[in-house]
């Protein structure tokens, strides 16, 4: 068989590179080596991970029903029956994915690739048969895998990364997480709401490194609330199996005398590596940096003509989203068109209660760079949705540069902060400014007022504070 385009890894960055190919008329196929499509994201990242933190999320709400006067009796958990709920989301959107794929007209190779030569893939299947595809163009969209401790070895039962903890037969008692990441935080909520204690060991002096600083302070204060316990500047230098669980030795991150944690699950969520086992890049000379990523141009070629990389397994933030416009734009390039992303303006959200969210440049980022800002703030206690709610935890930062007011970065601890960013990530890419914002009305009652107020904030004159 002869394509225009092959696509390997269908992932958020794959499967949509495929569609917008086949939309643009190149003939595509796409090859996966798991059975279902979606990549990471579907099967046991984003979706999986969403579904239980929405219904731990429910569970714990259901506990305070009777603050609103419903009457319902306590809830009880049955684990099993969470996970299938889980479990049935998860097949919904792979197979969401498997339907778009055919109704584009996408070939699907269900197999392992390899790049055998420029304009080939060779194809295992698990029974072992092998199959050869030419194609003009291939794009590589393998992903990333979990990162492991030296030493320790994941089991998926009591040593588990974010895959085995989406699938935890009972609530532990005792979770210990290592790496106050954004995996560490969502799946510990889950745990912790459906009743696990969870300490967080994190080798930095500060939770969700890359995210605002005074953001993160904010948000580790709210989760102490919750129950959460931090072991911050500390580092895991050992995990031991016990008859029951595990024994985490921990020294400060500096050097220091260690101590010993008791656990009856231990997650590992340090981050992720890009993925290329097995793709025969060396053979056919493709270049990866100095961090195991696929060494791409602004226009995602790799170094060999014909092949190209989108996604995790490329530098940038490891997001689906992120990946999905990659995809999009590595197939208009393909397709002789002007595909761009604008990495100035990637949202990122952390899917906890309050979510945090983010997009665009820091205080430390802008400090850093030395570019002078004024900051606009408006705490969720002064908006009335929020009041209403009971949802009053956290803020919208606004940060707009001094001399032109153009908003250069939004950060939000609170509710709903996932979909709040979204009008700022809009303002950005218009090139708004706070003022933009601030003038652009918005309706009473919502959480979104509270982004106008913080717009107003720039300029010292929010209304309700
Ligand atoms: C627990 C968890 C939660 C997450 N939650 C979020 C979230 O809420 N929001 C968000 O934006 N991001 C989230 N992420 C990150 C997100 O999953 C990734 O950024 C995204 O999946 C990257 O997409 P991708 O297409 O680059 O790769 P992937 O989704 O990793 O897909 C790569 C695919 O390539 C296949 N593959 C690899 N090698 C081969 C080969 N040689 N032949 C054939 N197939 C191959 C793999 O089987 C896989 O299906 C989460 C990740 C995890 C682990
Ligand atoms: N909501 C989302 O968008 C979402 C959800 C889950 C995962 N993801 C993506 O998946 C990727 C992986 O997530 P993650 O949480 O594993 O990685 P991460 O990079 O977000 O966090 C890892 C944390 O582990 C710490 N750490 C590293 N080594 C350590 C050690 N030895 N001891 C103690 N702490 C250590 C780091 O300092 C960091 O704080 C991220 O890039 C993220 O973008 C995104």
């Amino acid at each position: 068989m002869s394509y225009d385009l092959i696509v390997i890894g269908t992932g958020p960055g794959g499967y949509v590179a495929a569609i917008r190919a086949a939309q643009l008329g190149l003939k595509t196929a796409v090859v996966e080596k798991r059975k279902t499509h979606g990549g990471t994201c579907l099967n046991i990242g984003c979706i999986p991970s969403k579904a239980l933190l929405h219904a731990s999320h429910m569970f714990q709400d259901a506990q305070h029903f009777a603050d609103m006067g419903i009457g319902v009796s306590a809830p009880t958990l049955d684990l099993a029956k969470m996970l299938s709920f889980k479990q049935e989301g998860v097949e919904g959107n792979t197979k969401g994915v498997e339907f778009l794929l055919k109704k584009n007209k996408i070939d699907a190779f269900i197999g392992h690739a390899r790049i055998a030569a420029v304009g080939q893939v060779e194809v295992t299947g698990e029974d072992g048969s092998n199959q050869m595809l030419e194609t003009k163009n291939i794009v590589i969209a393998t992903g990333s895998d979990v990162t492991r401790l030296p030493g320790i070895e994941i089991d998926e039962k009591v040593i588990v990364s974010s895959t085995g903890a989406l699938e935890l037969e009972s609530v532990p008692k005792r979770l210990v997480v290592i790496g106050a990441g954004v995996i560490g935080l969502e799946l510990g909520s889950v745990w912790r709401r459906l009743g696990a204690e969870v300490t967080v060991v994190e080798y930095l002096d500060r939770i969700l490194p890359g995210m605002d600083g005074e953001v993160a302070k904010n948000f580790q204060r709210i989760l102490g609330k919750q129950g959460f316990q931090f072991k911050l500047g500390s580092k895991v230098t050992g995990v031991e199996r016990t008859a029951n669980g595990a024994t985490l030795t921990v020294e400060p991150a500096a050097g220091g005398t260690p101590e010993t944690i008791e656990a009856d699950v231990v997650l590992v969520a340090i981050g992720r590596v890009p993925y290329t086992q097995g793709l025969g890049l060396d053979h056919v000379g493709v270049q990866l940096d100095n961090r195991g990523r696929i060494q791409t141009d602004a226009h995602f070629s790799t170094n060999i003509t014909g092949i190209y990389a989108i996604g995790d397994v490329i530098a940038g933030p490891m997001l689906a989203h992120k990946a999905e416009d990659e995809g999009v734009a590595v197939a208009e390039i393909i397709a002789g068109k002007a595909g761009h992303v604008n990495y100035d303006v990637i949202p990122s959200v952390v899917y906890t209660f309050p979510e945090v969210a983010s997009v665009g440049k820091t205080e430390e980022e802008l400090k850093a760079a030395g570019i002078a800002y004024n900051a606009g703030k408006f705490p969720f206690t002064a908006n009335g949705r929020a009041k209403v709610n009971r949802t009053t935890d956290g803020f919208v930062k606004i940060l707009a540069d001094a001399s032109t007011d153009k908003v250069l970065g939004v950060h939000i601890v609170g509710p709903e902060a996932g979909n709040l960013i979204h009008e700022a990530a809009i303002a950005m890419e218009f090139g708004a400014s706070s003022e933009d914002m601030a003038r652009t009305c918005h309706a009473h009652p919502t959480l979104a007022e509270a982004v106008k107020e913080a717009a107003l904030a720039v300029e010292k004159r929010a209304i309700h504070m």
